[in-house]
Formats: C-alpha cells, structure tokens, sequence
C-alpha cells in the first residue's frame, strides 16, 4: 500500500472509470466505492487491479458481526489494499470483519488493511447530538470510536483531519487516520462539512487523504492531482 493521495473513483460505471484512468500513467491509489460497486460489482475491482493501482475499497460495512464477518471473508478474495466498516456496529461486529478477512485472504498473500468510520466528514456536531443523540463532542465521539476500533484489533480508521491529530495522541502513530473531506483552498465543499486542504491533512496528522470532487471534478484532473500530491508530499 503506497502513500499517495488516494483517488476516489465515484463514477456511475466502468466506461468513466477507464476513461478517467487513462490519463494517468502512473499507479495510483485509488477508492472504490458504493457508487461504482453498486452498478459494476467485483468485476470492477479486479480490473482495476489489473492496471496495478492500489485500492481501497469503501464499502463501510454496517451490519450483525455474522453478516459483516461473512460479506468480508468474500471481500478478502478480490486482493484490496484496504477496507472499512462503521464502527457503529460495535466491537464484535468489527471483530468478526477481522475474522472473515482473515479467513478468506488467499494462503501467502498479506491481509488487507481494515479500518473503521468514525463520524463521517459530512456530519456535523449539531447534526450528531440532534440526530444520533450523542452528547459528546463530536471530537470526543470520533475518539471514542478510535479507541473501540483500536480495542477491536482493527488498524486505523476514517476520520476527518480535525480529529486526525488527537486520535494519533491516543492511539498511537501507527494507528491509521485516513481522512476524506480533503479540498484545494476555496475549493467548493460540496456535502462535506469538516474539511481541510492537502497540506493541512499533513500537518494536522492524517496517515492517507482520500480526494475526489477536488480532482475528478476539476478542467484538467491530471493537474489538479500533482498539485493535490505536491502539497501532501511537501
Ligand atoms: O467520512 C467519510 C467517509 C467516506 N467518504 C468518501 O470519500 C469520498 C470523498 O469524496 P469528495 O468528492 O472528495 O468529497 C467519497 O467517495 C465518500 O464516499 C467521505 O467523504 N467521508
């Protein structure tokens, strides 16, 4: 798994996706979806894979732990780099997607990453406390669900770049932060309510940006992608 920025791939089908692809040469890291998994199914992902990018696939399962340890032992077969579930679902749910990726990833090949969504970047706190009833901070809600992923054996989890600081401070450096919400500065947020810019992210402690609008959405997406990569790598 490299540390590029990593490219989320929400297209309607596999036409727009290779059409988006070629114009890169070079692997990248790339997210895979609801919105393309829903359309394309597995398929879609080993082809991808074929092109030899990374990928992340974010499904972010939320069910009983037997249906979610089962659905990952079937994910575990398509060689991912990295996938996630809610941590919502609790501590034994997130075991048992432990147990069912380890089950199903093929003898000799090494498991993928699993980590777990902790509020979503397009929740706000006074959407959590009126909503999900949570009368935590949101920061102190995202940390609580970082230390039960963390408790549950999981290796990182989704958060926004906000929280990404205190979660390592918690959690510890090797303890992944992969954070969505990322824009160019005055770029528009689109339905993302905690967002920060690339080099933010890299100052503020994420281990991995997740971009999306900012580059597919953009005139030229190959350029818009070096200079989101030149500010995370900076
Ligand atoms: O909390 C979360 C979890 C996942 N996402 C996903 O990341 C991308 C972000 O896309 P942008 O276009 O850069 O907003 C998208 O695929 C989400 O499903 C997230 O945004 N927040």
């Amino acid at each position: 798994m490299n540390n590029k920025p990593i490219l989320a791939l929400d297209f309607p089908g596999e036409a727009e996706v290779f059409k988006f692809l070629k114009h890169f040469n070079e692997p990248l890291f790339v997210k895979i979806g609801m919105e393309l998994y829903m359309q394309e199914g597995p398929d879609i992902v080993r082809k991808v894979k074929e092109l030899g990018h990374d990928i992340f696939l974010d499904l972010k399962l939320h069910d009983i732990p037997n249906t979610v340890g089962s659905a990952m032992k079937g994910l575990a077969k398509l060689g991912v780099d990295l996938v996630n579930v809610h941590a919502a679902g609790g501590r034994p749910m997130m075991e048992a997607a432990i147990e069912g990726l380890e089950a199903g990833t093929p003898v000799g090949r090494e498991r993928a990453a699993l980590i777990a969504v902790t509020q979503l970047t397009s929740t706000t706190e006074e959407q959590m406390k009126t909503e999900q009833k949570i009368a935590l901070s949101l920061q102190e809600s995202v940390l609580h669900y970082a230390r039960l992923t963390q408790q549950a054996g999981l290796n990182g989890v989704v958060c926004s770049v906000h929280e990404a600081k205190a979660i390592a401070e918690t959690c510890g450096e090797n303890f992944l932060r992969v954070t969505p919400g990322i824009r160019l500065a005055g770029g528009d947020a689109h339905d993302q309510k905690r967002i920060a810019t690339p080099d933010g992210a890299k100052h503020d402690g994420s281990s991995l940006i997740v971009v999306g609008r900012a580059v597919t959405g953009a005139q030229d997406p190959v350029a818009a992608y070096k200079i989101v990569s030149e500010l995370w790598e900076a």
